[in-house]
C-alpha cells in the first residue's frame, strides 16, 4: 500500500484509507467486541469503552496480551502503514450513540505519536483544532514561545475529517502534537468542510441530505471505533516503575 496516496488535508500528517476492511471483517470485529464480557466495558459520561493491551500509565504500559482477533487487524495496520517502529500493543474501543462524542483532546505522552483509528458502524465527523498553546492572537504566541516558530489561526487551520464505516484514519506528527481532536455529541453533523469528502463519499451510500445549503450527516446508528497505538515503554512488572 502506498500511504502517500491516502494523504488528505493541508496538514501533511493525516491519511484516510476508505474500505480498509471488508463488510465481513467489520461484522466479525463487532461480534468479538459485543461478545466480550460485560465487565470489559467501562461506562463514561458520554460513551462506553473497552481497554485492550493493558493499563497505560504516564511512564508506560503494564501489558496484557492482545487477543488474536485484535492482532489480526493491528498487524495489518502496522504492515500496510509502515509507520510503527514495533507492533501496536494497545487498542481502545470506543462506542458512541448518535448523541455522544468525545471532547477535544490530545492523546497522552505515553504513546508513540502515530494513531490509527478504524471506524465501524455509523459515519461521524472528527474535528481537529490547533492546540491553544500554539495559537496566535490570544496570548499564546507560538510553539516554545520562540518568535519564529510556527503558530496557528483556529479559523484558518482547523479542519475536519469524515470517517466512514470500515475506513482507517491515521494521524501523526503535527496533527498528533499540535492539534486537538474531538467528535461533537450532535446526532446530526455538517460535513461541508471535511478535507476528505470525495474519498469518503466514494465509498458510501450516504444520501446527500442538505439543509440551507449545508451537507448534513445523520448519525442514525451506533459507532464503534478502534484506536490503535503503540506504547513504546513496556513494564513487565508494575512494581518496577
Ligand atoms: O473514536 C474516535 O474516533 C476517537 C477516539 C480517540 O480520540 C481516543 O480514543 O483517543
Ligand atoms: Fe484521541
Amino acid at each position: 500500500m502506498e500511504l502517500e496516496s491516502f494523504r488528505v488535508g493541508f496538514t501533511p500528517t493525516v491519511f484516510y484509507i476508505p474500505g480498509f476492511i471488508t463488510e465481513e471483517e467489520q461484522t466479525q470485529l463487532l461480534n468479538h467486541i459485543y461478545g466480550a464480557s460485560g465487565s470489559k466495558w467501562k461506562t463514561l459520561k458520554n460513551r462506553r469503552l473497552q481497554n485492550w493491551g493493558g493499563m497505560v500509565h504516564e511512564k508506560g504500559l503494564v501489558p496484557q496480551e492482545l487477543p488474536s482477533w485484535l492482532t489480526k487487524i493491528t498487524a495489518k495496520i502496522c504492515e500496510s502503514s509502515g509507520l510503527f517502529p514495533s507492533a501496536i500493543n494497545h487498542v481502545l474501543i470506543n462506542e458512541y450513540h448518535p448523541n455522544q462524542g468525545i471532547m477535544a483532546h490530545q492523546d497522552g505522552p505515553a504513546y508513540f505519536p502515530v494513531v490509527a483509528i478504524l471506524s465501524l458502524g455509523s459515519p461521524v465527523v472528527m474535528d481537529f483544532s490547533p492546540h491553544l498553546r500554539l495559537r496566535s492572537g490570544d496570548g499564546y504566541i507560538s510553539k516554545d514561545q520562540s518568535p519564529c516558530a510556527e503558530s496557528y489561526e483556529p479559523e484558518r487551520d482547523s479542519f475536519s475529517v469524515l470517517m466512514m464505516p470500515r475506513s482507517l484514519l491515521i494521524f501523526k506528527d503535527d496533527a498528533y502534537s499540535d492539534f486537538l481532536h474531538g467528535i461533537s455529541d450532535s446526532p446530526t453533523q455538517c460535513y461541508n468542510q471535511v478535507v476528505n469528502e470525495a474519498e469518503a463519499l466514494a465509498y458510501s451510500n450516504e444520501e446527500d441530505s442538505r439543509k440551507d445549503g449545508d451537507k448534513i450527516l445523520h448519525r442514525d446508528q451506533t459507532r464503534v471505533s478502534l484506536t490503535c497505538r503503540l506504547v513504546p515503554k513496556v513494564h513487565k512488572n508494575l512494581f518496577k516503575f
